[in-house]
């Protein structure tokens, strides 16, 4: 069988998108011969060699300002000179990200579009979120998964009256579960034909 690791690599600055950085690393772990990483950017000094030796990472952020919050820019920085001057070493792997914030669109789009480029400058192969859109016909609702419709990521609303205990809520997280299992596949395909080649 397949052995892949997947690193899910994420800021949260109040929790709620530590949840659905947890739900991610879920989803992923439920693929056979999955072997999973939740790492705070906060902890990755020191775990560098932790995220080279992973098959494909998972970024995740909230929504601050329209981009990502700025600890988790600060870890993209922190790539130029610990990634890419060493020699392009993430080249290859797989890559793909995910967002939450207060308003329904709430700008996510700008930061999922920030991690893909982020990707895309490593030379990584990016995966998208791979469902249409929920809630977007008279009887969808918001308990449908990617009820905020987004195709390049998953997606998380949170309330701003709401603590993470609440928010997101369970769709949102239902969305970044499956983000993790598309992911944890797509990687174990990717593996099985490099093997095979
Ligand atoms: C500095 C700051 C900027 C924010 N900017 C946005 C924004 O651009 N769009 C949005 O929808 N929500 C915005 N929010 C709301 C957060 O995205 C929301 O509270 C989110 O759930 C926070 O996630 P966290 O608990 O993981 O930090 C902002 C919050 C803060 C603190």
């Amino acid at each position: 069988m397949t052995h892949a690791r997947i690193a899910v690599v994420y800021h949260s600055g109040y929790g709620h998108t530590a949840r659905q950085a947890a739900a991610v690393a879920e989803g992923a772990g439920q693929v056979a011969g999955t072997e999973v990483l939740l790492l705070g950017v906060e902890e990755v000094d020191g775990r560098w060699n932790d995220l080279l030796v992973a098959d494909a990472l998972i970024f995740g952020a909230p929504t601050y300002m329209a981009s990502a919050s700025a600890a988790f820019k600060a870890f993209q920085d922190a790539t130029s000179r610990l990634v890419m001057t060493k020699g392009f070493v993430w080249r290859d792997k797989i890559a793909a990200g995910f967002t939450n914030s207060g308003g329904q669109s709430g700008d996510k789009l700008s930061t999922l579009m920030q991690m893909a480029l982020f990707a895309a400058q490593h030379g990584m192969h990016w995966v998208n979120l791979g469902l249409p859109p929920g809630n977007n016909t008279s009887t969808g609702s918001a308990e449908d998964l990617n009820r905020l419709g987004f195709f390049l990521g998953a997606a998380a609303q949170s309330n701003a009256d709401q603590g993470p205990d609440l928010a997101p809520p369970p769709s949102d997280l239902a969305t970044a579960r499956h983000l993790g299992r598309r992911v944890a596949e797509v990687t174990a395909q990717f593996l099985r034909g490099r093997a095979a080649a």
